[in-house]
């Protein structure tokens, strides 16, 4: 990455997408999706070990990575104290101290994510911030609950005041090639969403293959997403690069096909901040600049923002002493 495009993509103002309205199931085109899976895996293999971001400009790209981050909380044992803090972390993730040494503003991460009882406490806190709220829904993460009731979950979340709805396809209509089933499933979601986005959580680690994921990414989209999502996090294989690969460029095909730009969420064991450096260095490669927007660009992480904070100390402690040196020659 140069510093011309850090300039470029890290002052832009927040724009926000027109939604994607889906388009008709085009079984022809989900029948002949491929993914070429040694070619995606020597791809991906060399991805982390590229200098993706001059040392110089790492810190402000991992300033903007957090502003990127559905900041998660989903475990069995949430509490109404620990979504209050965790929007207490959304709202102020860096240290005002840190920031002033570094001469940057404050930031806010992308959104805060919680299950749905916890959305009218996440409201609540995050009242003013203008942070969206982003419920997981419909059964997460196994997604086997009886439908109507996945679809009244979504309307449950959205009243409690979810601007996102993080949802999880039934991984089944994959594995049996049911897309119509999958694209039905998506509308109605889509649907049930109304005014709120839709995200749709592909749960990559069990769709089998990764043409299979390829195949899941256009159908969703097809029936209406406004972001595919790797996982749940609770898979036993969540965000990877392959996947992140086929993925984004199934969002790149679909914006070549349709002029509907879709985003793209990895989540799941994302936690470190050279991680995610590198996926923003992908999502530049293959998607271009106008993807590294909050509107377009989320992770999935729950602690993901704890290392970039250490990286971030360890910058500046490092320009400090750096500084010293020099300046006693
Ligand atoms: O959607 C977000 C994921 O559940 C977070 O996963 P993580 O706890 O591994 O970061």
């Amino acid at each position: 990455m140069e510093t011309q495009s850090l300039e470029r993509t890290a002052h832009l103002p927040q724009v926000t997408e027109p939604r994607n309205p889906g388009m008709d199931l085009d079984l022809d085109w989900v029948r002949t999706a491929q993914a070429n899976t040694s070619a995606i895996e020597r791809r991906a293999a060399t991805l982390p070990g590229r200098r993706s971001v001059k040392k110089d400009y790492q810190a402000a790209w991992l300033l903007k990575a957090i502003t990127m981050i559905d900041l998660t909380t989903l475990s069995g044992d949430d509490t109404e104290g620990r979504v209050r803090r965790l929007c207490a972390k959304a709202r102020q993730p860096v240290a005002p101290a840190l920031l002033d040494a570094m001469g940057m503003p404050q930031i806010t991460t992308g959104a805060v994510c919680v299950y749905h009882d916890m959305v009218a406490t996440a409201v609540e806190a995050l009242k003013g911030s203008g942070i969206p709220v982003a419920a997981v829904s419909t059964g997460f993460p196994a997604g086997l609950s009886p439908f109507h009731l996945r679809v009244a979950e979504i309307g449950e979340s959205v009243n409690a005041g979810a601007a996102e709805i993080d949802i999880v396809i039934s991984r089944r209509h994959v594995l049996t090639g049911n897309w119509q089933a999958l694209y039905d499933e998506m509308k109605a979601f889509r649907a049930a969403c109304g005014h709120a986005h839709v995200k749709a959580i592909l749960a990559t680690g069990e769709l089998g293959s990764l043409r299979n994921v390829a195949r899941a990414a256009l159908v969703c989209m097809m029936g209406g997403a406004d972001f595919i999502k790797t996982s749940t996090g609770k898979e036993s294989v969540n965000a990877t690069l392959p996947v992140s690969l086929v993925m984004i460029r199934a969002i790149r095909d679909y914006y070549d096909r349709t002029g509907y730009r879709v985003g793209y969420k990895p989540a799941g064991g994302i936690s470190k901040a050279k991680d995610a450096l590198v996926y923003l260095s992908l999502i530049k490669d293959e998607l271009g600049d106008r993807w590294l927007q909050p509107d377009l660009f989320r992770f999935g992480a729950s602690s993901l923002l704890g290392d970039i904070e250490r990286q971030l100390e360890h910058h500046v402690t490092g320009a400090y002493s750096a500084g010293y040196r020099h300046a006693m020659g």
